[in-house]
């Protein structure tokens, strides 16, 4: 699904006096089957853009369009993924995967499907458990598998791993890359850490500025798993941290 984005502003209405312009003119094109990452400092708007295209909150002024389709509102086709697990704490693993498509009928061969994405995501083993009985990381597996059980053709993610300690954030980042090759869905991933996005995106698109808007974007091409030790990605690394800094130091003469 390809998503366009023409000269997006959100403003929120914070005072009686003054109003908070987040995100001002931004404009930028996602293609099918792009791996999309939202980088920026925290505060400066990830989280209000990805929120414009789950359709949970719409622009101030400008327009998205998904398929030639203007974003009105939340679709099944767009799943989201939170930064905290978000799981019915009174439903076991397989009732909370399989509890947004029982919703909306879409009930063919569920069982199936969620024990394929249980499988998939290594939590097959703990389908019968609650929630509390689970650790972060699993947890976020089981919302991971709840998002793509309805077979979504967007999936947005708000920094989902930054609460995971490093060996499983390691692991669930490969997981979904695999995820991602094998099902073909377009991610867009919200992230402030450099290394993070440099190691999943096929295209990193960087956001700063009061308002903010996009400074730059960067193609990788570099095949997967992507080491950290390598001459390109610290190339890469390097060539992102100029980016900010030139921006940053280009905002504050602008003082
Ligand atoms: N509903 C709202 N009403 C008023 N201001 C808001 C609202 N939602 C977000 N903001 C403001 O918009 C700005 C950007 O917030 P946002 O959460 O999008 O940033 P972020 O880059 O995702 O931050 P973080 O990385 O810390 O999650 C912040 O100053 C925030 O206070």
């Amino acid at each position: 699904m390809k998503i366009k984005l023409k000269k997006v502003t959100k403003r929120y209405n914070t005072s009686a006096i003054s109003d908070h312009i987040v995100l001002k003119d931004i404009s930028f094109s996602i293609d099918d089957g792009d791996f999309v990452i939202i980088l920026g400092e925290s505060g400066c708007g990830k989280t209000t853009l990805l929120n414009l295209l789950a359709g949970l909150e719409l622009p101030t002024s400008g327009k998205i369009h998904v398929d030639g389709h203007q974003i009105r509102g939340i679709h099944p086709s767009r799943s989201m993924l939170f930064q905290q697990p978000t799981l019915i704490p009174w439903l076991n693993v397989k009732e909370n995967v399989a509890y947004g498509c029982k919703l909306r009928g879409d009930t063919k061969e569920l069982d199936y499907r969620v024990n394929q994405f249980l499988e998939l995501m290594g939590i097959a083993g703990f389908s019968d458990a609650v929630p509390n009985q689970l650790s972060l990381g699993m947890a976020q597996r089981a919302c991971l598998a709840r998002a793509l059980v309805g077979h979504p053709e967007i999936l947005l993610l708000d920094e989902p791993f930054a609460s995971l300690d490093t060996f499983t954030q390691a692991h669930i980042q490969e997981e979904l890359v695999n995820l991602w090759l094998s099902e073909q869905f377009t991610a867009v991933f919200v992230t402030h850490d450099i290394d993070e996005a440099i190691r999943l995106g096929n295209k990193i698109i960087l956001l700063a500025g009061e308002p903010a808007n996009i400074i730059d974007i960067f193609k990788i091409n570099t095949a997967y798993p992507r080491d950290r030790n390598t001459s390109e990605f610290k190339r890469i690394r390097t060539k992102i941290l100029e980016r900010f800094k030139t921006s940053y130091i280009a905002k504050r003469s602008l003082l």
